[in-house]
């Protein structure tokens, strides 16, 4: 766990081995402990390098820890010994240094780093804070303002803007761990008092309240209802006000009241979700670490709408060579202009040049010939999106992959009239693609694994969160969208506003509530879908009741608003107005008010008042229960794959965990007997009625959401 040498006959060499990352698990404090002990007891020894084994010093301490009670040496000792010795300690960081490994650097005396290493303090983001003094060494060493900075957002900052900011003393591009040994020869019998970060005095600004009000008012702006990074503020404070005996105590008591909440156990659980989701299986026992994906050097993508601009410019990004088709000579030529703007402006930010070479622009299908993938992203009709696929199995090479974007068909389908059902898959992005993390790659019953592994893969390479799912109407998130929706629309039936559900959802955390989100969307697609499949427009049956269709509680509110032209921002009204077409700031439009008073006196509803709790309850269990039923059907190989999704893909709070982690949390029986109780209330409303899944959990005594799949017995999976 930590390896211990002598080299250049006076130099004690501890590396870190506890791989991937070099976690400092218990074993790994306890040898290092057991290390520091010789190094500083043998008198051979005049100087210590830390370093960490395979290239990477250190990614903090092992999450998996904290799940069960603490073992092992404590870490802030360990580390104040450290710094206390009198013989110099240089930290040798390569990789990461994150987190635990962050404040292991921040006690050696002396840092150096290789130019390719990241450093940070990532704890905030999984609801804890740099509980091993990294709030009380950070700001004595770069001030207040950089240290709030860093350790209210977690970010990642190179070795560069590290040296920049006096965390590091060296920036090298050899190997660091040789360069660290010659740096402590040279540093042997120089004075430490002043490398000793606790002793230092914080530099401390005149206005602190004034900027610790003003970082406090952002936190809670970015993070609505977010605990982690308000206790990072406090501890900053105390290193501003308190020596560092003191902070030290404040710092491990706001831990203390963070470790064991629920928005921690949250963080972490989505931490691991999201490692997980990147190992997929199929029931052929096809999965992520035996399927080989295929090289891709060179892609198309049909269609240059919103969603196909956002494509080429992450597969372009990705150092990719895309092929953009449109189907006329206009079309093509705005496409391209705005995929090279967004290229450009991309690219500025970032600092590095447009790959615009990478990039082609035709109308002629014939020119995909020799791609080695196709992205189809027309619009979503499915009788097109099959004339496409025909087409493309006639133009493209036998081996090219064939790919669509539908946020919804039948990948089958589509497979089926192709030449090569094996080579098809659904790749579901997410608008802006270019922005959102989430790919949904859909795994249709003839996919094989090696087209699986290979949108897989390529999704990773463009930056995307990839999760495997099944085949069938809306895949895994728009599948769940709609007992979420519906449930919305009815609660605005029985009395409460759009505003009303907007605030209780985003009090929740949602960065957007549910009709600022549709707003922001665009009604028109939902309209146009419902209309294309019989819910309303003239194909509704009139013996059909107005507010039932199929047998089921049907709201025809939606399809009202947008009979009124109301599309959402874009035309300026939704279920909001703004300032103009494409104006963001929602207001509460009266007439809305009035539409909704209109239709409940039409229907004889009268209107009652509605708490937040239930609103809550009904959206977020609605769309939990879909959750299980997605389980139930195979259609999502576990849970932690479907709070991904919702957490990269429809803004679900991160420190939530996600729609499933979240139902586990209320507590499984709690959330059975209110969906028992809404669906009692609501039987016309099938989504409320509980799934035999939940009922299963709950009978086998509501097991932890990472040991559902064991009772999972599904007869079909879809993966
Ligand atoms: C009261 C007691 C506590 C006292 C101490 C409190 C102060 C210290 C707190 C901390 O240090 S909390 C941890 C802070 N560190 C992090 O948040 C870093 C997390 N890791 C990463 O960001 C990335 O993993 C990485 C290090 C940048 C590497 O990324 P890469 O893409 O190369 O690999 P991954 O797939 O992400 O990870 C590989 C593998 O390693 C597991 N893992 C990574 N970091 C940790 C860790 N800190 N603890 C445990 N496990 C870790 C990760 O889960 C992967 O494993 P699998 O899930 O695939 O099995």
């Amino acid at each position: 766990m930590a390896r211990y040498e002598l080299v250049k006959r006076s130099v004690a060499l501890i590396t870190l081995t506890n791989p991937p990352v070099n976690a400092l698990s218990s074993a790994v404090r306890h040898a290092m402990a057991k290390s520091m002990e010789q190094a500083l007891n043998d008198p051979k020894v005049t100087a210590v390098v830390i370093c960490g084994e395979n290239g990477r010093f250190c990614g903090g301490a092992d999450i998996r820890e904290f799940a069960g009670p603490l073992r092992g040496p404590p870490l802030v000792p360990l580390l104040d010994a450290i710094e206390a010795g009198e013989k110099p300690v240089v930290a040798a960081i390569e990789g990461v240094a994150l987190g635990g490994g962050f404040e292991l650097a921040l006690v050696c005396h002396y840092c150096i780093a290789h130019f390719k290493a990241r450093l940070g303090l990532p704890e905030v983001t999984l609801g804890i804070l740099p509980a091993a003094g990294g709030t009380q060494r950070l700001p004595r060493l770069i001030g207040i303002p950089a240290a709030l900075e860093l350790i209210t957002t977690g970010r990642h900052i190179s070795a560069q803007e590290a040296l920049k900011l006096g965390i590091v003393d060296q920036v090298t591009e050899q190997n660091a761990c040789e360069v660290a040994v010659e740096f402590a020869l040279r540093a042997v019998a120089k004075p430490l008092s002043s490398r000793r970060v606790s002793m230092l005095t914080t530099p401390c600004p005149p206005d602190l309240d004034a900027l610790l009000e003003v970082v406090t008012m952002e936190v809670k702006k970015k993070a609505r209802g977010v605990m982690a990074p308000l206790a990072c503020i406090q501890a900053v404070r105390a290193a501003a006000t308190m020596p560092y005996s003191k902070g030290i105590k404040r710092e491990s008591e706001l831990m203390a009241t963070l470790f064991n909440s629920g928005q921690a156990r949250a963080l972490q659980y989505c931490f691991f979700a999201q490692r997980t989701a990147g190992k997929w299986t199929l029931p052929s026992g096809a999965q992520w670490n035996n399927s080989k994906p295929r090289e891709i050097r060179s892609a198309a993508i049909i269609g240059l709408g919103t969603m196909g601009r956002g494509i080429v410019v992450s597969l372009a990004r990705a150092g990719i060579s895309v092929i953009a088709v449109e189907s006329e000579k206009k079309l093509l030529e705005t496409g391209k202009q705005m995929v090279i703007g967004m290229l450009e402006r991309d690219a500025k930010r970032r600092g590095v040049s447009a790959s615009l070479n990478l990039l082609k622009f035709t109308l002629s299908l014939q020119d995909l010939k020799d791609v080695d993938l196709v992205i189809e992203a027309v619009f979503e009709d499915m009788a097109l999106k099959k004339r496409v696929f025909q087409e493309l199995s006639k133009v493209c090479r036998p081996a090219t992959l064939l790919c669509t974007n539908t946020s919804g068909l039948d990948v089958d389908a589509l497979a089926g009239v192709t030449d090569r059902p094996h080579l098809v898959v659904g790749m579901h992005f997410f608008s802006p693609a270019h922005v959102m993390k989430l790919l949904e790659v859909v795994c249709g019953p003839r996919s094989s694994s090696e087209t699986i592994a290979t949108a897989m893969s390529l999704g990773k390479r463009m930056g995307k969160v990839s999760v495997a799912v099944g085949n069938c109407p809306g895949f895994v998130g728009n599948r769940m969208l709609k007992p979420y929706l519906d449930q919305a629309t009815f609660l605005l039936e029985e009395g409460a506003t759009p505003e009303q559900i907007d605030k209780a959802l985003e009090d929740f955390g949602f960065a957007m509530g549910v009709f600022r989100m549709s707003d922001l969307a665009g009604l028109d697609v939902g309209w146009r879908i419902r209309k294309e499949s019989g819910l309303t427009g003239p194909d509704v049956d009139p013996k059909n009741p107005p507010r039932r269709r199929h047998g089921r509680r049907y709201c025809p509110i939606p399809d009202m608003v947008c009979e009124q032209g109301r599309f959402g921002q874009k035309t300026g009204r939704g279920w909001y107005m703004y300032d103009k077409p494409g104006g963001t700031n929602a207001k509460p439009d009266p007439l809305i008010q009035n539409l909704l008073e209109m239709y409940r006196s039409r229907y004889a509803i009268q209107p009652r008042n509605i708490s937040d709790k239930e609103i809550i309850e009904r959206c977020l269990f609605a769309l939990a229960n879909e959750g299980f039923r997605i389980l139930e059907d195979g259609i999502a190989a576990r849970p932690e794959d479907i709070d991904v999704i919702y957490l990269f893909g429809y803004g679900f709070p991160r420190h939530r965990g996600g729609p499933m982690f979240y139902a586990s949390m209320v507590g499984l029986e709690r959330v059975l007997e209110r969906l028992e109780h809404y669906h009692q209330a609501h039987p016309d409303v099938p989504h409320l009625e509980p799934s035999p899944l939940l009922k299963k959990l709950v009978a086998c005594g509501s097991p932890s959401v990472q040991t559902w799949r064991e009772h999972i017995k599904t007869m079909h999976s879809h993966l």
